[in-house]
């Protein structure tokens, strides 16, 4: 975790905010609409005038989609304004750090390993499992680096991974509709009535709680046991004996090996690179209630950052063009991401990227594919090849889970070979256009849950009902994630060797052309 290199000037409060002064576009304003279908796609203009127009606030004159029906609007501006009195959870100067590794992502000299839970829950909330999460995300970082020779950005799917934008408004059991659980910083999961209703007081259990797992994680990246002398004490107790436990302790202690080498060598064994390490934390912008009390202007550089986490994400479901998320994100100085399924037309996506990111600042904008394996081989090469003719400088990365879910048994579910199936047709793809893959980004965690199907793990479909425990979608377990950054690993490793051998016969080329 990078320390703050910039202080930030404290917490505007909503009310001091001057609301955004009103568009042409003003006319459309449905504040509130509860997932509404998505509207046509109308381009912003790229005059500066609409720049200028941008503040923390002018989202509010766009639809929001996915924004829950609180019951009393005042109660949500109270634990708004009590949030946005509370200090930031990041700082700009992170952001900025974070911004320049990813930057590095677009061009293949990273790669990001963006991973955690579908959904962060109160109930679920405690130092074991965001260590367990930790350490996984650090193993599959060194079996990312070692096997695939590139440094890894992680990116951690919490402290702030809350709120969850759903395809249908209700719910229905046994004949029962309710409305739908939204991610706790909404309402709850139980399936009673009380718990349903949204309530505003949970933004504020949100904080609190994403802020003390911000405090864990730093000290877990700074304190030591991030340290790459303990890579072989990072394996989870009950991985010991899986085959991907197993393959993890070959490589760590190979990678051990190389670290006392390295020592021999005279490396500074003490030094921050082998005590520490970066660790970033990233959401989905969804909540706007709640990402607007969170935005605060960097003082050394004028420009605001949404201080809910490193990096914001825009859905799948609320990215069209003239809709307030993106009105928001384009705002604000974080690197940010967007969904994109097999639903995005080409020059849709190059019109986005031009709103998003419109002084195509490397490191910016990350493009997170979810289509599946069939769509992504039919779709991407027509959206890489358009984001390339407008020279659009993005991060491509791999989200084989929102593409795979399906229904078994009563359970959403995901099969591991489908997810496989996902990562190698983009990594296929990719090496066919002769662009960058730049990341990977799971729904997973570091319990030892049943709750997608296959991998070495063997969860069968008959497995599903003893550990499911997430509360919205199916995440990988340890086991399955751990396999899977071995695949990944493999397939950056290809690429690395493809590359050096293509430069290579350049280079004779070029010798035999003299
Ligand atoms: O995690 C993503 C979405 O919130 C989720 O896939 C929506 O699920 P639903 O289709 O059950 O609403
Ligand atoms: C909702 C999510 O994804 P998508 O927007 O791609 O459906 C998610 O990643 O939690």
């Amino acid at each position: 975790m990078q320390t703050a290199k910039a202080a930030l000037s404290g917490a505007p409060l909503l009310a001091a905010r001057p609301r955004a002064t009103s568009s042409r576009r003003a006319a459309k304003v449905t504040p509130r609409a509860v997932a509404e279908p998505p509207t046509q796609a109308v381009p912003f203009t790229s005059d500066a005038d609409h720049l200028a127009k941008w503040s923390s606030t002018s989202w509010r004159n766009y639809p929001a989609l996915q924004q829950p029906a609180y019951p009393d609007e005042e109660v949500v501006k109270q634990a708004c304004a009590e949030i946005a009195g509370f200090p930031p959870l990041v700082f700009a100067g992170e952001c900025r750090t974070l911004q320049e590794r990813l930057a590095k992502c677009a061009t293949g000299e990273a790669f990001i390993l963006q991973g955690g839970d579908c959904a962060e829950a109160f109930s679920q909330f405690n130092a074991n499992r965001i260590r367990d999460l930790f350490r996984l995300i650090l193993q599959m970082s060194v079996v990312m680096m070692f096997g695939g020779g590139v440094p890894v950005v992680k990116l951690g799917r919490l402290a702030g991974q809350f709120a969850k934008p759903r395809s249908a408004n209700t719910e229905t059991k046994d004949g029962v509709e309710l409305p739908c659980y939204r991610g706790d910083i909404i309402n709850g999961p139980e399936f009673t009535e009380a718990a349903r209703i949204p309530d505003p007081w949970r933004l504020v259990k949100a904080y609190n709680q994403s802020a003390a797992t911000l405090n864990l994680l730093r000290g877990f990246a700074t304190g030591g046991y991030a340290g790459l002398d303990r890579v072989t004490k990072w394996n989870l107790d009950f991985m010991a004996n899986s085959d991907e436990g197993k393959a993890y302790t070959d490589l760590a202690k190979r990678v051990d090996e190389a670290i006392s080498f390295m020592g021999a060598c005279g490396l500074d064994m003490n030094s921050s690179v082998m005590k520490e390490t970066e660790f970033y934390v990233s959401h989905e912008c969804l909540l706007m209630d709640y990402e607007e009390a969170l935005t605060r202007e960097d003082s050394t550089t004028g420009l605001w950052y949404g201080c809910s986490g490193h990096f914001l994400w825009c859905g799948e479901r609320t990215r069209q063009l003239d809709n307030a998320h993106v009105e928001f994100l384009r705002g604000i100085g974080n690197p940010i991401g967007v969904k994109v399924s097999d639903k995005m037309d080409p020059s849709e996506l190059v019109a986005l990227i031009a709103t998003l990111n419109p002084e195509n600042t490397p490191g910016r904008l990350a493009v997170i594919v979810r289509m599946g394996a069939k769509k992504l081989r039919d779709n991407l090469p027509q959206l890489i090849e358009a984001v390339s003719q407008a020279g659009q400088v993005v991060a491509w990365v791999c989200d084989p889970m929102h593409g795979n879910t399906e229904e078994v048994s009563g359970f959403k579910t995901r099969r591991y070979d489908n997810i496989r199936a996902e990562v190698e047709a983009f990594f296929d793809v990719h090496e066919e256009c002769g662009s960058v893959p730049g990341g990977i980004h799971l729904e997973m965690t570091g319990d030892n849950v049943t709750e997608c199907i296959g991998g070495g793990a063997a969860v069968e479909d008959t497995d599903l009902s003893s550990r499911y425990h997430t509360h919205c979608d199916p995440r990988l377990n340890a086991e399955q994630a751990l396999e899977m950054s071995f695949y990944v690993a493999s397939r950056l490793r290809q690429r690395r060797e493809r590359i050096a051998k293509e430069k290579e016969a350049k280079g004779n080329k070029q010798v035999l052309l003299y």
